[in-house]
Parts: C-alpha cells; structure tokens; sequence
C-alpha cells in the first residue's frame, strides 16, 4: 500500500496494490497490517455506504464533534467523487484550509480523514456508490455541516449547482458553526 500525504496533517490518500488479471482485478480493501506498518492506528467499529444516484450530488461538508469526532476512510466502489477536506481545529496553522482528491472506482484510492476535518463529496458521475469506515459511532448531537460554498473556504468545486440534502442547504458557515476543536487539546 501506497501512502500519499497532502498539505494538511494527517489527511493521507492510500493506494493499495491492485493484482489485475484476465478475470477482472483483486485487491484487499483494508488491512490492519498494511495500516499499521505504515503508522495509520484506527479501530473502526462502523462501515457506512452511501450511493448517489444523480451526478452533482454533494454531501457535506461534515464532521463530528469532540469527544464523538470521527476518523474517516472513504473509498468509491462504483462511480467518482471529487473528496474536499477541511481542517476545522482552531489554532490550526491550516485552520479553514483544504485540500481536494479524486476518488473513484477506477484509481482504488482511499482518503484517511482525521478527527477535527470536515468532510464532503461530489458525485461527478451518476450511480456513485461510496463506502467508508468510521471509528466512533454516528452521534446525531455531535453532528455538524458546514455550506459547501463558505465564502471564507473559498473551495472550487467545479459544479456550479449541486444537489443538497435540506440539512446541507441549511448548513453554517465554518465561523457561526458549533466546533469545540482546538488544535492540539481535544485531539
Ligand atoms: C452519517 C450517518 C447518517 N445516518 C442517517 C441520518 C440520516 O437520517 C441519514 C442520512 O444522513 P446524512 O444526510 O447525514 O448523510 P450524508 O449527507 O451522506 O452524510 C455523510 O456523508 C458525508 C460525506 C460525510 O462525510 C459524513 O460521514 C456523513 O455525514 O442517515 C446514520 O444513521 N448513521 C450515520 O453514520
């Protein structure tokens, strides 16, 4: 497994080994080992699949509060998605700042969301299945989004006009929302 990290701290893309053959391909979707020789330490304990059905569908950008804050390993098994992560730790020397990734079925990456990221993901084409694995239970009371088009994140999506879920549409800017993330305290 291959481990690629990108400008925010512990935001890592992860490219397994994918043994192609005349039937098609196989490739181990996660290993414990593989993580932890490469230093990733998770205990996952819920697998979560969401599918997008329309190409412009946008889910996010969401996150956890502390002490529910989630570790995230999100994978495509059909389809695309543009992955935004925002670094939502106040005092962060990359606080509001982001990075973008493609993840699709074809590429076989993962993207490693630490606790005190937000997360979203743009369906870029229609029937996007996405799985991901998360290391504390979904929490309703901890569950914050933040508008995909905060001014202050300034991100580029590349879809002017994307299909939201209502709490999406009603999501805060990452300045109003309720986030007890301080960098280097509560986690
Ligand atoms: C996340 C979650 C949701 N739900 C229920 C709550 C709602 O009734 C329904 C849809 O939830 P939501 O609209 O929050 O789902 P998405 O918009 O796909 O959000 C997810 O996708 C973005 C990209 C993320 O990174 C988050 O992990 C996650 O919030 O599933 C559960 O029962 N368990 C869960 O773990």
């Amino acid at each position: 497994m291959k481990v690629i990290e990108t400008a925010l701290e512990g935001v890592v893309i992860l490219e397994p080994k994918v043994f192609g053959d005349d039937r098609g391909f196989f490739t181990e979707r996660y290993s414990k080992k593989s993580m932890e020789e490469n230093g990733l330490f998770f205990d996952f304990v819920q697998d979560n699949h969401s599918l997008s059905v329309y190409a412009g569908t946008l889910r996010g950008l969401h996150f956890q509060t502390a002490p529910k804050a989630q570790t995230k390993i999100v994978s495509i098994i059909t389809g695309a998605i543009l992955d935004v992560v925002v670094d939502v730790r106040k005092g962060s020397p990359t606080y509001g700042h982001h990075i973008k990734a493609l993840i699709t079925a074809d590429n076989h990456r993962k993207i490693v969301v630490p606790k005190g990221f937000a997360h979203g993901a743009l369906a870029l084409v229609p029937n996007t299945h996405q799985l991901y694995m998360v290391d504390e239970f979904y929490s309703p009371e901890h569950d914050r989004a933040i508008r995909w088009d905060d001014p202050e994140l300034n991100i580029d999506w590349g879809w002017g006009d994307p299909i939201l879920s209502d709490k999406d549409k009603e999501a805060s800017f990452l300045s109003d929302v309720d986030n007890n993330f301080i960098y280097g305290e509560n986690i």
